[in-house]
């Protein structure tokens, strides 16, 4: 008897394992026979190529690294047996993808954000796309968007406050101070109510923004994400911290229609006070319909909840390497904060950004451009072909997976010389050049709905922290370990020094 069920403990694994790598046999055949021209390291028939990626993430960028310099900018990888994706930096391929409509679709990774963000602007497609793409383009003009300084002004007065309580350290880690800071202004902005993450004052909805984010991350590089995903801790995890943010969404949007009721067209513009009424996504998404149906209350939800996700940490990253690159960059700081004061002139550390001040800001624009070359906040995206179609010599087939790696384009030797060096300089010199070798913000029609927003938001914040600190590098200086997860990160953090200006 015992003898039996060994034979079957053994037996039934190793038939697993057998059909396993007959089925991962037949589809590297096919892989070859269509990408015949596409180099790529040899597949393990278990794990793909992803055993080389079993090291801390912040070292992945130099697994990539050593791939590119070995098969060139455009080369195959097996993410398991069944699994292939192709890995872009190559500029001309870039501008293929993010331009066609064969390669619009996103990955079946994109599925792990349903649970929060339903099938908002980020996560749906087709049909849904389209028409969410259209209602939701209005909400980022320019001229709305002038609604949202008010914000950045009034919540970037408390950042400055938690930054003033680090002054004269040696060193600390900036990026958790930006991260709440940004995640109070995308609740203003998107929801226009706050959730004090700055001061701590609403942490049930802070931290649980922070756990569905920390799980998504681990989610994406752990081997159980797929199938045994509801085995573990984290899906229960998620599911109540969704709960949560749902429950907060779903009440902020009941508030707004009950206070929307109370005006009418002619008042909705004023608040209480008769002052002008902040405005928010939010409640452009109550007035948007599609079709002259108005939106579900799932359905605003889904879009304000994806604002949520999409308009904080990629910000947050954004700022916080700029903060360190003028920190360790004295000449750029100089230049830097001499537009400010022939902007703002000498003793306005406090004065407000209007749009006109935020224009004149062409120096600070280079030096965020530089920053988020050098440091995507999303360093790579995937794509899925919907239809076959011909490169170089190769069918890329209906199906294949596509991954896109700003960050590998963007510090590409051939594309930018003295790749590693912060020169802000450099844009102002780079006209003719192929523009799909700088995507932060994606491109083409599925490119980052939020760019302006994001850029208003940078300039005027960081344009503040200028005018009260002097920004230093930590002592000791600190490294940074650059991990491209969702987010670009840094493990070791992004710690620099401040003093405040007199
Ligand atoms: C520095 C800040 C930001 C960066 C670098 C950035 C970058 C990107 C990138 C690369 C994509 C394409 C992602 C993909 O294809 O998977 C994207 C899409 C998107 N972003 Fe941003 N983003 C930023 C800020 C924002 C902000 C502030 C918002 C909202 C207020 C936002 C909302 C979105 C949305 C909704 C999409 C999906 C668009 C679509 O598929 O049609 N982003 N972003």
């Amino acid at each position: 008897m015992i003898g039996t069920i060994t034979i079957i403990f053994c037996a039934v694994p190793l038939l697993v394992i057998i059909l396993i790598i007959v089925l991962h046999k037949k589809f590297v055949k096919r892989q070859s026979k269509y990408l015949k021209h596409v180099p790529g390291p040899k597949p393990n028939p278990l794990f793909g190529n992803m055993l080389d990626f079993a090291v801390p993430s912040h070292q992945f960028a130099n697994v990539l690294e050593n791939y590119i310099n070995q098969y060139g900018m455009i080369f195959q990888l097996f993410a398991g047996p069944l699994s292939s994706a192709l890995i872009i930096s190559d500029e001309k391929l870039i501008e293929y993808v993010l331009s066609s409509t064969k390669t619009i679709e996103k990955t079946d990774h994109y599925k792990y954000f349903h649970n929060w963000l339903g099938t908002g602007l980020f996560t749906s497609k087709g049909a849904k796309w389209k028409e969410r793409r259209r209602m939701l383009t209005p909400a980022f003009h320019f001229s709305i968007l002038d609604h949202f300084l008010e914000v950045f002004n009034s919540v970037s007065y408390i950042f400055i406050k938690q930054l003033e309580k680090h002054e004269d350290e040696d060193s600390f880690d900036i990026y958790p101070l930006v991260s709440l800071y940004t995640l109070d202004v995308i609740c203003e902005a998107a929801m226009g109510t706050s959730v004090n993450a700055q001061t701590g004052s609403n942490s049930k909805y802070v931290q649980s923004v922070k756990t569905v984010c920390a799980i998504l991350t681990e989610r994406n590089f752990s081997p159980l994400h797929t199938c045994l995903y509801p085995l573990t801790l984290n899906f229960y995890r998620e599911r109540s911290a969704v709960r949560v943010l749902h429950s907060h969404t779903d009440a902020v949007i009941d508030r707004k229609i009950e206070q929307m009721k109370k005006y009418d067209e002619k008042n909705e513009e004023l608040n209480d006070s008769g002052t002008k009424k902040r405005l928010a996504f939010l409640d452009l998404l109550l007035k948007s319909n599609i079709d002259g149906v108005p939106l579900t209350r799932e359905d605003i939800r889904e879009e304000v909840d994806t604002f949520m996700f999409a308009g904080h940490d990629t910000v947050a990253s954004a700022i916080s390497f700029t903060i360190y690159n003028l920190a360790n960059n004295h000449r750029v700081q100089q230049k830097a904060f001499k537009e400010q004061i022939e902007i703002f002139g000498s003793n306005k550390k406090e004065a407000r950004s209007t749009t006109e001040d935020l224009q004149k800001m062409k120096y600070l624009e280079l030096v965020i451009k530089e920053t988020l070359r050098l440091y995507p906040p999303a360093p790579l995206f995937t794509r899925k072909v919907t239809e076959d179609f011909e490169w170089e010599n190769s069918t890329i087939p209906k199906d294949q997976y596509l991954v896109i790696v700003p960050y590998m384009t963007q510090r590409n030797a051939e594309y930018y010389p003295k790749p590693l060096e912060f020169i802000p300089e450099r844009f102002l010199e780079i006209d003719g050049t192929n523009p799909y070798r700088y995507i932060p913000f994606s491109a083409g029609p599925r490119n980052c709905i939020g760019q302006k927003f994001a850029m208003l938001e940078m300039k005027s914040t960081l344009s503040k922290v200028l005018r009260s600190f002097e920004l230093l590098p930590s002592n000791p200086h600190q490294e940074l370990k650059l991990a491209p997860e969702i987010i670009l990160v840094s493990k070791s953090g992004i710690n620099i020094s401040l003093k405040k200006r007199k």
